[in-house]
């Protein structure tokens, strides 16, 4: 195998990458952190002590005493992420369906499960190292001036990094999605696949017809808070949002965030779907092993199997009734792209055979924010600071009820949905969504401090040094709210670097660089400032920090001028990129699948992943993936209970 590819894992980078920024990329001082870095990511201790942590991490033993898969599956799903995880949780129910789920990342372990280290596992090998292309213009206070694009790379996908909030998207998003062609995707039609996953435990909303108790997957209310978020719904209510659930259907609003843990823990796809499941004989789960091609018929233009590697060994498995692309909006793309489906001209370049000429990655939506509008307090002991938070009695806490400040999904608090005056969309669709922190991207610094969530955005040392390092060398009490930009009219896409499939693709953002993107950012931020200068944050004596970039330098303080510049400079993604395998009808040019999610042209081939989600919706994109790949696994079963039985057995 070694003769056949040059593996590449992180591509566009020295081996030793974390430490290229010298001793300031160093992982640091927190004893906690110290075993993190340790047990996710080997890459960080001395070369040859391997994962001596491995033991902690959870199994997926073949079941019956298997030592190696079969050769065929009815199903072959790529990817354990938010979507193949309920997929082949779905599709298992029957017991005569078998399914293969390869999946290139380890299981998790009990460090992923504590929410407010969310930030801390984007430098792991939990984590694709992705970057985007160098764009001149953003990101210009990131290392080496590159947008990072981590994406979860563990069996449970990104949901083992993300955030856990939980957001569905307003009727209107999915409204418009069905209205272009997508049959079966109003809102009222997805509604019922979200609330199959949910079992919410959100006091309050007990009775609301449109939550769910009963699902696998588990939403509630985070049990500790700082005084900084009822700050953050106080001044809403004086602007006139209501505290409501912010997923209502039935009006925008600010709310307490909604995550998706248990008593405090991290509930990834995986935990929630593949765990109670791990004994089914007839579900196969692949840690560890990558995908290097679909197998598709040339002549019948016909999926029938995939190819991997495993222990630097390459295998084949065939896929009887479907091979099932679940691999996310990056790698899905790319897969296909290998296996000679793309854009004519793209492939030929790359010297790929051409079966199905489709527009393959030519669109990508992606949610960025602005994390750097941050306000001093003149408080000691209000928000949220990694020195008060990873020491022995909180973590003790965490352990025994889940309801210390660990409970924290990496310090968010609130979300509230607002439609600023530069939107002129008609509908109740907001254009900014206001992501309230217990505290800010400096809340890991201070003496001591890891310094992991600045470099989770690979944000340079130096520009937090000239821009904030007055309050943050002190550890001073902040409060920020992010302001993530919904509906972006700039999109980029994604192309083949190479033939390698070891090599990353080129991602490109092509962010900001439609005008209205950047006035609709600005308005946000002058609508946190109008937030921050109401009495409920004035009791904290909330100051916005006035950052001097060395990006923005001469540029007057607060003008619109300047946010433009600290915009570019931090821009950081909120890692919901979608739309690069579109779901559309027919007629749409630009769609790769239809809205049963088939790839056009291609039989038995569907793509389940963020990646179909054709526009952008009003949402962090963990749940609606979930609901997507629960509605696929009914349209998969309908298609294949309109066929003979199978009577193939699995030996
Ligand atoms: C850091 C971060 C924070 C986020 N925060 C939130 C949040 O708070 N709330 C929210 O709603 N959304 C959040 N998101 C987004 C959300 O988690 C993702 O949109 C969602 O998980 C995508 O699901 P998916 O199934 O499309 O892909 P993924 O969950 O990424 O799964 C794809 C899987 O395929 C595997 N794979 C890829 N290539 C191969 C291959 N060649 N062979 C085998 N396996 C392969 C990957 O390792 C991965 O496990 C966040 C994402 C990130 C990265």
């Amino acid at each position: 195998f070694e003769e056949d590819y040059d593996i590449e894992y992180y591509d566009d980078l020295p081996e030793n990458h974390y430490h290229k920024e010298g001793r300031s990329f160093s992982y640091p001082q927190s004893p906690i952190i110290d075993l993190i870095m340790k047990t996710a990511a080997p890459n960080y201790v001395p070369k040859n002590s391997g994962d001596i942590f491995d033991f902690l991490r959870d199994s997926y033993p073949l079941p019956g005493g298997l030592h190696s898969p079969y050769h065929e599956y009815d199903f072959v799903i790529i990817g354990a992420g938010s979507a193949g995880s309920v997929l082949a949780s779905r599709l298992t129910e029957d017991k005569n369906t078998t399914v293969l789920l390869i999946e290139a990342g380890k299981p998790e372990m009990i460090l992923t499960d504590i929410p407010i280290m969310a930030p801390y596992f984007q430098s792991t090998e939990y984590a694709w190292q992705y970057y985007m292309e160098p764009q001149p213009g953003v990101c210009k206070g990131m290392i080496n001036g590159r947008c990072f694009w981590p994406r979860g790379k563990a069996v449970g996908g990104s949901s083992v990094i993300n955030y856990m909030i939980y957001t569905r998207g307003r009727p209107q998003d999915w409204d418009r999605i069905a209205a272009a062609g997508n049959y079966g995707w109003s809102y009222r039609e997805v509604l019922e696949y979200y609330k199959k996953s949910e079992n919410a435990r959100l006091n309050g909303y007990e009775k609301d017809p449109t939550r769910n108790r009963n699902g696998e997957n588990p939403v509630e209310f985070v049990p500790i808070r700082t005084k900084l978020i009822k700050a953050f719904l106080e001044a809403g209510r004086i602007f006139g949002h209501p505290t409501i659930d912010y997923n209502s259907p039935h009006q925008l609003g600010f709310g307490y965030v909604q995550a998706i843990t248990t008593k405090g823990h991290r509930q990834s796809a995986a935990k929630v779907f593949l765990h109670r499941q791990k004994k089914r004989q007839n579900l196969h789960i692949l840690p560890d092993t990558y995908v290097t091609k679909i197998l598709i018929d040339a002549r019948t233009k016909t999926a029938y199997g995939v190819e991997y590697v495993r222990n630097r060994l390459k295998h084949t498995v065939l896929a009887r009734k479907e091979v099932i692309l679940s691999a996310g909006p990056i790698a899905s793309p790319q897969l296909l792209m290998l296996s000679g489906v793309g854009p004519k001209k793209h492939l030929n370049s790359m010297g790929i055979p051409v079966l199905k000429d489709l527009p393959v990655g030519k669109m990508l939506y992606d949610h960025i924010c602005f994390p750097g509008l941050i306000f001093e307090l003149n408080t000691t002991d209000v928000s949220l600071h990694e020195s008060k938070m990873l020491r022995v009695r909180p973590i003790l806490q965490w352990l025994k009820n889940g309801d210390s400040t660990l409970s924290s999904p990496g310090g968010v608090e609130g979300i509230g949905y607002i439609k600023t005056p530069i939107s002129n969309d008609p509908d109740p669709i907001p254009d900014i969504e206001l992501i309230s922190i217990g505290g800010s991207i400096l809340s890991d610094g201070g003496p001591g401090g890891s310094r992991a969530i600045r470099r989770g955005m690979r944000i340079r040392d130096a520009v937090i040094d000239e821009a904030f390092g007055s309050i943050d060398r002190v550890a001073r009490d902040t409060w920020s709210a992010f302001i993530l930009l919904l509906h972006p009219v700039s999109f980029g896409g994604i192309e083949l670097k190479n033939k390698n499939p070891f090599s990353h693709p080129r991602m490109y953002g092509n962010y900001l660089t439609h005008s209205k993107d950047v006035v609709t950012i600005i308005a946000g931020i002058r609508y946190v400032q109008a937030m921050a200068a109401t009495f409920p944050f004035q009791k904290f004596g909330a100051k916005v920090h006035k950052a001097s970039y060395p990006t923005c330098r001469h540029i007057p303080f607060d003008s619109d001028e300047y946010w433009e510049c600290a915009i570019r400079t931090l821009t950081a993604t909120l890692h919901h990129q979608i739309a690069t395998c579109r779901m559309g009808p027919n007629n749409d040019p630009l769609a790769v699948v239809d809205p049963e999610l088939r790839v056009y042209g291609i039989e038995k081939l569907r793509v389940v992943d963020s990646g179909v989600i054709p526009r952008t919706i009003s949402a962090h994109t963990h749940a609606p993936t979930m609901m997507i790949a629960e509605k696929a696994a009914d349209m998969i079963k309908a298609t294949w209970a309109s066929m003979l039985p199978n009577y193939i057995s699995y030996s």
